[in-house]
């Protein structure tokens, strides 16, 4: 039997295990990513981060010298990028004294380099990278109806549907994954829904790729504040979007994205992974 030493954190109750391994020596599988992530039978949690060094990921080309965070959903499956990941990630490395607390330290993804600005009351700031917004619509679809969404690339694919009053957020049904259309989204897509607040302020629900409804989607709140934007001809500036684990602020500036809010770690253990995976 394998046995893991295991971290638990959450940003915004998007939860994820977090698994060390500085020198490359604990690869895991995508069934042991799913045992660890199962909420009876394992863990449980949104998705799982391990923390290695740039320079042990073997498609890195920028520099080796950065922690690297390899993210995983819940069902195995490799993402780009993962923005409340990325603060527990480095709410991982402050806690565990693995970088020196400046004003900002670096940290790689497979999106890219990512800048993290630890603020004075306790959330964590990072820079999200170009935000990409698709002209077109594209059409999602659920068994409750179908929406025109934008396309979003946040370094991982994005579909965010503005909702009007054919059913309200609270009524939606994201037990099942919402469809998009496959020649936009060859790889699958996160899908947000939105109700509008107010002119810098949103609400949204997720349905994550590879993880199902989670409480909040970092990625998925830059996605929904950039396609309000672009809908609404809002121009640079904060919004506020609520989420049902919390509240998230995207900062949008010429094309890029900052992202601040909580993340915090609740728990070490050890799991103990079956032969029979
Ligand atoms: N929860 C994350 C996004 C994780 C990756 C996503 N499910 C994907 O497959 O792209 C976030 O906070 O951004």
């Amino acid at each position: 039997m394998k046995s893991l030493t295991f971290t638990k954190g959450h940003g915004t109750r998007n939860d994820f295990v977090i698994i060390a391994d500085r020198h490359g020596m604990v690869p895991v599988t995508a069934a042991e990513v799913r045992f660890l992530c199962d909420r009876r039978g394992g863990i449980g949690a949104d998705g799982l981060l391990r923390v290695t060094m740039a320079g042990q990921m073997p498609d890195w080309d920028g520099p080796k010298d950065l922690w690297f965070m390899d993210y995983r959903n819940a069902d195995g499956s490799i993402a780009e990028m993962c923005g409340n990941g990325l603060r527990v990630f480095a709410r991982y490395l402050m806690e565990n004294d693995l970088v020196e607390v400046a004003e900002h330290f670096d940290v790689a993804t497979r999106a890219g380099v990512r800048r993290i600005w630890p603020q004075l009351d306790g959330t964590i700031r990072t820079s999200m990278g170009r935000v990409g917004v698709a002209q077109g619509p594209v059409t999602v679809s659920t068994t409750q109806g179908s929406w025109a969404a934008t396309q979003v690339d946040v370094g991982n694919p994005h579909a965010v549907v503005v909702l009007d009053e054919q059913v309200s957020l609270a009524e939606l049904d994201l037990s099942r994954a919402p469809e998009v259309p496959a020649e936009a989204y060859p790889q699958g897509a996160n899908v947000e829904f939105v109700e509008v607040l107010d002119e810098r302020h949103i609400r949204m629900r997720v349905h994550e790729r590879g993880s199902g409804e989670t409480m909040s989607c970092g990625t998925g709140t830059v996605a929904a504040a950039a396609a309000h934007a672009r809908l609404t001809g809002l121009g640079d500036g904060e919004v506020r979007v609520d989420v049902p684990g919390g509240t998230l602020r995207v900062g949008l500036a010429e094309g890029e994205a900052t992202l601040c809010g909580p993340a915090v770690l609740v728990a070490r253990g050890e799991a103990m992974l079956p032969d029979n995976l």
